[in-house]
């Protein structure tokens, strides 16, 4: 199969080299220095590092290369370059795009100007495509390595998830399908902001006891958000709810978990993201989803803790003694 990957950050750097164990792949990215080091040096120096890419691999910064005769795009940037790419593609192939080939989100998040989710960003920039995603639990750097993982495809179009399964299931990854694409992109999209919760709560010495508590209420929430837009409850149970849920917050090569430790050592969210090099898709979409929940009259504690304390309106400590301080209720 020939795949496009869109955007050469450490997670579309990653699957690249597992998918081109099998098939034909194409990396595009715009950022000239990240090509010259995967050229040059065979690694991608600015996203991942020491990480030798196959030789196979082709690399290039012409969008029109990349998709052409592609059997599968795969949107591999952060939220935020989403719609960018995505209408450039469209400019490149205009018209209704259901003859053409589907297209896969990896990214975690709700676009932060408008609260939709990745599908509903794809599916207006590309109308008539199919349009998916892949998510779970899943390290940069571990899938690089060739270490085990397991995935969630998720899409609406049966095709589409079998072509996604026909990509990437081989070696050792393994790809669950899923018809759930609205849960699957909102329990990927949530665990980011949980992620900053608990690096903050561990940064700050509360103990496992707290840890715990807070993955729990967490899963209680995004369920709850994802049930209020149409998601399958069992779905937060799977690799997209819970598998990821449980990664992001406790393992250490988590941004988001990260941005959260830091934070609770006193380092502004300035300063923080200034070093992190890589986006936190937690902070970025912490404000739309707390909209989002506002407008659906679903309460969504944890995430509104997290934007006071990014907002700058709660100390961490602050944050954790308003939620501890809340009315008790029916779990
Ligand atoms: N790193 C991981 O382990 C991992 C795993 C699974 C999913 N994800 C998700 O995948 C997405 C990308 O993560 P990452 O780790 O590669 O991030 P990264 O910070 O390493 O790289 C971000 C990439 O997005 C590109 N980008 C950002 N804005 C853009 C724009 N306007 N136009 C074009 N390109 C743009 C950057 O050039 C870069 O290639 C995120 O949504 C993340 O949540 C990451
Ligand atoms: O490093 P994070 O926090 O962006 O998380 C990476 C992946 O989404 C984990 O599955």
């Amino acid at each position: 199969m020939k795949i496009a990957i869109l955007g050469a950050g450490a997670w579309g750097t990653a699957l690249a080299i597992h998918a081109a164990q099998r098939h034909d792949v194409t990396l595009w990215s715009r950022n000239a220095q990240v090509l010259e080091s995967l050229r040059t040096a065979g690694t991608n120096q600015r996203y991942l590092p020491d990480v030798k890419v196959p030789s196979s691999m082709g690399f290039t910064d012409r969008l029109d290369e990349a998709v052409r005769d592609a059997d599968l795009l795969v949107m591999a940037t952060s939220v935020a370059g989403l719609e960018p790419v995505a209408q450039a593609v469209q400019a490149l192939q205009p018209g209704d795009g259901s003859a053409l080939p589907g297209v896969v989100c990896l990214a975690k998040g709700l676009q932060a100007s408008t609260g939709r989710l990745p599908h509903q960003v794809l599916g207006d920039a590309l109308p008539g495509r199919a349009v998916g995603c892949l998510s779970g639990p899943s390290f940069a750097q571990e899938v690089a390595a060739g270490l085990p993982v397991a995935l969630t495809a998720a899409s609406t179009d049966e095709a589409l998830s079998h072509r996604m399964v026909q990509a990437f299931h081989h070696g050792a990854m393994r790809a669950y399908r899923s018809a759930d694409l609205v849960g699957v992109e909102i329990g990927g999209a949530l665990k980011n902001i949980m992620a900053v919760a608990t690096g903050t709560c561990d940064g700050l010495g509360l103990g496992l006891n707290a840890r715990s508590a807070l993955l729990t209420r967490g899963l209680a929430e995004i369920t709850r958000f994802g049930m209020a837009q149409g998601a399958q409850a069992e779905t937060f149970l799977g690799l997209a709810g819970v598998g990821d849920l449980v990664l992001t917050c406790t393992g250490d090569l988590s941004r988001n978990r990260r941005v959260g430790l830091l934070l609770a050592k006193g380092q502004s969210l300035t300063d923080i993201l200034a070093t992190l090099g890589h986006v936190a898709e937690g902070v970025a979409c912490c404000p739309a989803v707390v909209a989002r929940a506002q407008a659906l009259g679903v309460d969504l504690p944890i995430s509104r803790a997290v934007l006071a304390v990014i907002e700058g309106r709660l100390s961490p400590r602050e944050a954790v003694a308003a939620l501890l301080a809340r009315e008790p209720r029916a779990e």
